[in-house]
C-alpha cells in the first residue's frame, strides 16, 4: 500500500465517549458561542436533536468494513474483468472545521475469483464518510479496506468532492472540486489499467 495509508492509520474505534447529557451540554455551549440563547423556545430540543443527529452523521465510527464486505460471490461464469461502481454519492465532514464534504466516489476492482455484492461497495464508502475526514485519508482507507478484505488483483478509488469549508467560509471559493485517487495492485503497476479505469469513468457519462 502507498504512503498515505501508513500516514493515516485506520481509526476503527473511539473509546471513552461522553454521555448524551454531556453531548447536549456541549451543544448548548456552542449555541451560546454562536450568539444565541439555548433556553429560548425554538432551541429547547436542539441539543438533543444535534446529539441524535451526530450518531447518524458520524455512525461510521461504530462500523468496520470487514462486517459489510463479507458478502462475496464466486459463481460469475468466469467473469474476471474490471468491476466499476461510479457516482456513489456521499456526505462527510472535514476533520479541520467539522463542516460538510459533499462528493462522489468511483470504485473499481479487478476480481480474483470472487466478486463483491455491489451495495457493499457503497456501504464501505459510507463507513468512512460518516467519520471526520480528509479526502486523502478517506480515499486511501476505502482502497485499503477492499484490498485487504477481498484480495482482488487491484483496486482503484477516485473521489471528487467539494469542501464546504472552502465554499462557505475561509477562502470562500464555491464550485471547486478536489480529486484524489488511490491505486493498488495491477492498477498501480499497469498504467494501461489505470487508463482504462479513467476511460470507463469518463467515457459513458
Ligand atoms: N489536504 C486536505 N486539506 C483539507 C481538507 N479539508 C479541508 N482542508 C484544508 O485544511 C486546511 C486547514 O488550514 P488551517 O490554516 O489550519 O485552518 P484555517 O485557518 O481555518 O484555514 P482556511 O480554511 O484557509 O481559513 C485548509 O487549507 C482547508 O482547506 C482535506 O480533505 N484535505
Ligand atoms: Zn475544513
Amino acid at each position: 500500500m502507498d504512503a498515505i495509508v501508513k500516514n493515516f492509520p485506520v481509526l476503527e474505534d473511539v473509546s471513552g465517549r461522553p454521555t448524551q447529557r454531556e453531548a447536549e451540554e456541549a451543544v448548548r455551549v456552542l449555541l451560546r458561542w454562536a450568539g444565541d440563547d439555548p433556553t429560548r423556545e425554538g432551541l429547547k430540543d436542539t441539543p438533543a436533536r444535534v446529539a441524535k443527529s451526530y450518531r447518524e452523521l458520524f455512525g461510521g465510527y461504530d462500523l468496520v468494513p470487514e462486517d459489510v464486505l463479507g458478502t462475496t460471490f464466486e459463481e460469475v461464469a468466469g467473469y474476471d474483468d474490471m468491476v466499476l461502481v461510479k457516482d456513489i454519492q456521499f456526505f462527510s465532514h472535514c476533520e479541520h472545521h467539522m463542516v460538510p464534504i459533499i462528493g462522489k466516489a468511483h470504485i473499481a476492482y479487478m476480481p480474483n475469483g470472487r466478486v463483491l455484492g455491489l451495495s457493499k461497495i457503497a456501504r464501505v464508502v459510507d463507513i468512512y464518510a460518516r467519520r471526520l475526514q480528509t479526502q486523502e485519508t478517506m480515499t486511501a482507507q476505502i482502497a485499503k479496506a477492499i484490498d485487504e478484505t477481498l484480495a482482488p488483483r487491484g483496486v482503484a478509488v477516485m473521489i471528487e468532492a467539494e469542501h464546504m469549508c472552502m465554499a462557505m467560509r475561509g477562502v470562500q471559493k464555491q464550485g471547486s472540486t478536489t480529486l484524489t485517487t488511490t491505486f493498488t495492485g495491477s492498477f498501480q503497476t499497469e498504467p494501461a489499467e489505470q487508463a482504462r479505469f479513467m476511460t470507463m469513468l469518463r467515457g459513458f457519462k
